[in-house]
């Protein structure tokens, strides 16, 4: 007898190109992230992180390459490759005139969920936000809102959870939250995908991380050799 065929990663990413015009983002990048791991994507402003997790997230399509989630080519199966997917971008996606309430319940109704109020409620108080759940978000601080979108990407439990500069000014009480739900969705056997420039947090949130320059990936290493002094002169080589 031969053993059950492993699992596919939850996130396959095989020389992914994006090109804008005359700027190409990313260049040949590969890379896979397996259920229940985090990953982080660090780099420089300009380094292709954001357009990376964008065509993961369906926002636009590669120009070249294969993008797999859970097994399923997101060419060629866009729409269930996006319902698999959690998404907090790096910035924007929160509707100025609703509330974080009306948010949740769009989701829910988009994604067909039954019985969604008390994880809702619950999310809203982890991140602080349960006082102002039934406030428009037009008069959110930047904080805020990013706890909202990492409240709504975490929302519907998807099978990979990408964020996008997370903890950009965000409180500590914030962050940990953001840790919370990292290890919530790992533990349930979730990937996660975590882009930042704050090394220090994707010590902390990540297991492992690739640093991207110019669009390829320079350097991929265990994200604890990122830590202290020494990991900053390690990022640092990486970077110049
Ligand atoms: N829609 C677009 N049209 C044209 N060029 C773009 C577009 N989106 C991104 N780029 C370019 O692609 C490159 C990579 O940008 P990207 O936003 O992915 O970088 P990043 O690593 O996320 O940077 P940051 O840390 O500043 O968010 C940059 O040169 C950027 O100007």
């Amino acid at each position: 007898m031969f053993p059950p065929p492993a699992p596919p990663p939850a996130v396959d990413v095989r020389d992914l190109w994006v090109r804008f015009g005359e700027v190409e983002a990313v260049r040949g990048i590969g890379f896979a992230v397996e259920p229940g791991a985090a990953v982080g994507l660090l780099g420089r402003n300009g380094a292709g992180k954001s357009t990376t997790m964008k065509v993961l997230a369906g926002v636009f399509p590669a120009t070249d390459g294969t993008v797999l989630v859970a097994g399923i080519e997101q060419r060629r199966d866009p729409l269930t490759v996006k319902q698999l997917v959690g998404y907090c971008p790096d910035v924007g996606g929160l509707v100025p005139r609703a509330t974080p309430w009306e948010h949740l319940q769009l989701s829910a109704r988009l994604r067909r969920m039954r019985d969604w109020e008390e994880r809702a409620r619950d999310l809203l108080e982890v991140f602080e936000l349960g006082d102002v759940a039934h406030r428009v978000t037009a008069g959110f601080s930047h904080g805020m809102g990013r706890r909202l979108s990492v409240v709504l990407a975490a929302f519907h439990q998807p099978r990979v959870l990408l964020l996008d500069e997370p903890f950009d000014g965000v409180d500590p009480l914030g962050v940990e939250a953001t840790l919370k739900v990292i290890a919530e969705a790992r533990a349930s056997g979730a990937a996660v995908l975590v882009s930042t420039h704050l090394r220090d947090l994707a010590v902390l949130a990540c297991d492992d991380a690739h640093v991207m320059r110019g669009g390829r990936i320079v350097g991929s290493l265990p994200s604890a050799e990122l830590e202290g002094d020494r990991g900053a002169h390690t990022y640092r080589a990486l970077l110049d």
